[in-house]
Parts: structure tokens; C-alpha cells; sequence
């Protein structure tokens, strides 16, 4: 356990027997019903490659703001840069204190959703920048496949055909987001965080930390514990969207970045989201009479987008994503 957020061995994720699997489903299955949080070891992302994705987003903030421009947010794509206190992730305080840039599922110019204009279906806004997108792909790709490897183990948890998740989860909607967060100012705005309190959207959040620590997790107690940087671990935690999908039985907690004290911070998240297509309707075996399903079924898109908007309202850079989703919902 760190801080009752617990830490879980996953190498049985890759060609663990099935015995294993099992154990590990169930341990991922219990906290996912209780804290919605659990950091993740001995996973299939080399630790090579996180260091190098560290770096290049480094080096991507440390650039002009007029160069970090020229890759400016659109919402309809859901990428680009999100400059300082672009962002409110908790919409009722001000701003959050960081920048950020958002990567999505690469796609040609010439794929048929983005020529038909489809919500969230749009090319990355890549910074001209040796190497950077070669770093971003490889590391998008390895958290997809290790989100898509969790997935089979809640699918085990759940009851459900182990693949369940395969065929809503290969055009996903996923976000690699690097973020970068200023040292406090002497005088903070009252209420200003790094980032604000908020759950996620979608179905897993895979963070990598640096060593400044920061984030900190809401507990069922209404406590906030701190989840301190472990070397080499995700944290890993549940999103609105697999809530949803469970009819609660796993939860989405809360959770919010405090602005670090006279150093800068970096964390990158990946959030896997769904296919713009899949169905979210109550899976089998999470509704029964103590429990019906209390929600009713709605499309990937819809969904992130309802809860994507209101985090742009303040700064205007929401624009475009309500439009697009008018012609193609
Ligand atoms: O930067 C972090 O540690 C967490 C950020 C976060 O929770 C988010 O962007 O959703
Ligand atoms: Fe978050």
C-alpha cells in the first residue's frame, strides 16, 4: 500500500497463467470498487521510453509561447497546446495553473472520419521538433496497449467475455496529455490550483509523475491523501465513463494538483476513452433488482463531450467542438 492507494504487480497482464490473471483481475476489481485509484508496477511500458517522452515535453514547453501557438488547442480535435490557464478543471474556481499538450489517436489527413468532419477525429497539431512525434507515438501506442491489457482484467473481474473491451477500444478517442505546471507565485488566487478539483472522463487514466509530487486523491471518506511519485509506476484510476458503464460499481474519484512549491512539475496522462461509436449502456452482471441500471445508454462521443466543455467555458477554447458535434453526433 502507498497512502491506501494500492500498488499492483501487473506482469501477469503479459502471459501470466491463468490462475494468475485471475488473482490479479480480482485485486485490480477491489480497488477500482473502492478507491478508484491504484498505481501500476512491472508494466509493459519501458522505462526508456517514459524518460524520453519526459524530456521532449520539456523541451516542447520550454519553447517561445509564439512556436507553442503555431499548435494551438482545437477543441473539435481535442489537440494541440492548452496554454497557461487555458483550462479550468474545475470550473467553479479559477484557472488552472499549467499548459498543456494534447496528442490523439494518429490519423492520415485522407481517413475517411476526418474528411466526413467527425467530433474528436482530426490530425495532431505536431511542433516541428526533431524526434517529438516519433516519442509521442511510441509511448501513445505502449499506454494503448497496456490500457486495453487493464481492460481484459476488469473485463475478468466483471464476469464478462475477457475481449469485451477490444473492439470498443481500437479507434479510441485517447488523449496523451503532457502537462507542465509553474512553480506557485507568492500569491495565488483563492482557490487556485495546478490543477483543479475534478474527476476524469473516460474509461483509464494511465499518469506518469516526476519526483515533485502534488497530486492528491479524495478518498470515500471525503479525506485527500496524497499520492506520492512511486519510480516507475502509473498511477492508474477509473474515469466517468467506465462509472458509467459499470453503473458505479467502479468509481471515479476525485482528485486535484496542488501548484508545487518553488519548482516546476511534469506529469503526462493518457486518457483512454472509447471509440466515438461505442455504446455505453450497463455492462452485464453490474445492474441486479438491489441494483437497476441507472443510466441510460449513450454514445462515447456524447459523452466526453458533455464533460469536455464545460472545463473551456472561462477561456473560449471549447469552441468549435459543440459545432462539429451538431453535424455529426
Ligand atoms: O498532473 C497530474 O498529476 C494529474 C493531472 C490530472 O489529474 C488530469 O489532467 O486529469
Ligand atoms: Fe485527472
Amino acid at each position: 500500500m502507498s497512502g491506501n492507494i494500492p500498488l499492483i504487480d501487473v506482469s501477469a497482464l503479459d502471459g501470466g497463467s491463468p490462475a494468475a490473471v485471475e488473482a490479479l483481475a480480482a485485486q485490480i476489481g477491489r480497488a477500482c470498487r473502492d478507491i478508484g485509484f491504484f498505481y501500476v508496477t512491472n508494466h509493459s511500458v519501458p522505462a526508456g521510453l517514459i524518460d524520453r517522452a519526459f524530456e521532449a515535453s520539456a523541451d516542447f514547453f520550454a519553447r517561445d509561447e509564439a512556436k507553442k501557438m503555431r499548435s494551438v488547442y482545437s477543441a473539435s480535435g481535442n489537440r494541440g497546446y492548452v496554454p497557461m490557464k487555458g483550462e479550468a478543471l474545475d470550473p467553479t474556481k479559477p484557472a488552472d495553473l499549467k499548459e498543456a499538450f494534447n496528442i490523439g489517436l494518429e490519423l492520415p489527413p485522407d481517413d475517411p472520419e476526418i474528411v466526413e468532419g467527425r467530433m474528436f477525429r482530426a490530425e495532431n497539431r505536431w511542433p516541428e521538433m526533431a524526434g517529438f512525434r516519433d516519442t509521442m507515438l511510441a509511448y501513445f501506442d505502449a499506454c494503448h496497449g497496456l490500457g486495453r491489457a487493464i481492460h481484459r482484467a476488469f473485463a475478468i473481474d466483471i464476469g464478462i467475455d475477457e475481449d469485451f473491451f477490444e473492439d470498443k477500444l481500437d479507434r479510441p478517442m485517447a488523449v496523451l496529455r503532457l502537462l507542465h505546471y509553474p512553480p506557485a507565485p507568492e500569491r495565488l488566487d483563492e482557490g487556485q490550483l495546478g490543477a483543479g478539483e475534478h474527476t476524469d472522463y473516460g474509461c483509464v487514466t494511465l499518469l506518469a509523475t516526476d519526483g515533485v509530487g502534488g497530486l492528491e486523491v479524495r478518498n470515500r471518506a471525503g479525506e485527500w491523501l496524497k499520492a506520492p511519485h512511486v519510480p516507475g509506476a502509473f498511477v492508474c484510476n477509473i474515469g466517468d465513463c467506465l462509472m458509467r458503464w459499470t453503473n458505479d460499481i467502479y468509481v471515479s474519484t476525485p482528485h486535484r494538483v496542488v501548484s508545487p512549491s518553488g519548482r516546476e512539475r511534469f506529469s503526462i496522462a493518457f486518457f483512454l476513452d472509447p471509440n466515438p461509436e461505442a455504446e455505453i449502456a450497463c455492462l452485464p452482471n453490474c445492474a441486479s433488482d438491489d441494483r437497476p441500471a441507472r443510466y441510460v445508454p449513450i454514445r462515447g462521443d456524447a459523452f466526453l463531450l458533455s464533460r469536455l466543455s464545460p472545463t473551456y467555458e472561462t477561456s473560449g477554447l471549447g469552441k468549435g467542438a459543440k459545432e462539429a458535434s451538431k453535424t455529426h453526433a
